[in-house]
């Protein structure tokens, strides 16, 4: 667990009873999660086991058909994506919804002014004269951003011409720039290589390590979640069939059956 996880605080993110149902087919069968502020929880499960489903629910894209879902004690079940953006809850996509042509710098600004100045934005924008000047104040946050997640030095190239690696961490940066106390991850490590993988990791535990925001992530990489979560939730068939901190899910017998129906560990699984 992180050294700043206060489990005594009441969760950021709460899911309760959650069921799903998509005509006859029972997608989640009554699903609960917390996430701990200041907390790294990664949900996994076998391929069809209902991960998006729960995190449509949670982002907001899919009301459960039971259940509900609370963001700091607020009942937010019914409320739609956006308004749940202005709660404080970001997200990031599994392909990266980016402007090929603007630099990462740009996406941070435009993030940081939807936060901290949205009309001072909309009047560049309306104006077509582009991005003003920023005040001390702003550049202040978009560099300690940039820093934060390594992106110096590549702040001033366009998105179109780096690596989806790269990409991944603009869209963790721009989530963060709009300071939310907790960022829904899906599939960040989707098409990367090892190294790009293992620079993701370290960038994230040190986010939470540093801004008082939760991470919750889905992920088909289940060594990535064990390596880097404090806790983890396991789906099978829409069920949660187990959770705990990476050392017990390894230990699981539930979770090892859900994965290969097999001695082995989902760790061993990723690694063959
Ligand atoms: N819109 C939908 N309409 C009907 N069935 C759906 C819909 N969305 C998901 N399902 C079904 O719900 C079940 C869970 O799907 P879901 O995509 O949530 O699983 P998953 O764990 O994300 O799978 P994967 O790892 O393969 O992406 C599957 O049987 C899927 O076919």
């Amino acid at each position: 667990m992180s050294a700043t996880t206060d489990v005594s605080l009441p969760a950021r993110l709460s899911a309760r009873d959650v069921t799903m149902r998509f005509g006859g087919l029972v997608a989640l069968d009554n699903v609960s999660i917390d996430v701990p502020p200041r907390s790294v929880v990664g949900l996994v499960g076998p391929n069809g086991a209902g991960k998006s489903t729960l995190f449509g629910v949670l982002s907001g894209l899919l009301t459960p058909s039971a259940g509900t879902v609370t963001l700091d004690g607020t009942d937010i079940t019914r409320t739609s994506a956006r308004a749940r953006a202005r709660r404080g809850m970001a997200r990031t996509f599994q392909h990266p919804e980016l402007f090929t042509t603007l630099t990462v710098r740009e996406h941070v600004v435009l993030a940081d002014r939807v936060r901290h100045s949205g009309a001072r934005l909309w009047t560049d924008a309306i104006t077509g004269r582009g991005l003003r000047r920023p005040p001390a104040d702003e550049t202040a946050r978009v560099d300690s951003l940039i820093d934060a997640l390594g992106l110096g030095p590549i702040a001033h190239r366009r998105i179109g011409d780096l690596p989806l690696g790269s990409c991944r961490l603009v869209e963790v940066a721009r989530a963060l720039a709009v300071r939310p106390r907790l960022v829904l991850l899906d599939e960040p490590s989707s098409g990367l290589d090892v190294t790009e993988t293992a620079e993701l990791a370290d960038v994230l535990q040190q986010v939470v390590a540093t801004h008082d925001v939760s991470l919750l992530f889905v992920e088909h990489d289940v060594e990535l979640v064990l390596r880097i979560c404090d806790s983890v939730h396991v789906l099978d068939f829409g069920v949660k069939i187990a959770a705990g901190t990476p050392d017990q899910i390894r230990e699981d017998p539930a979770v090892r059956a859900a994965y290969l129906g097999a001695d082995v560990t989902p760790a061993q699984e990723a690694q063959s």
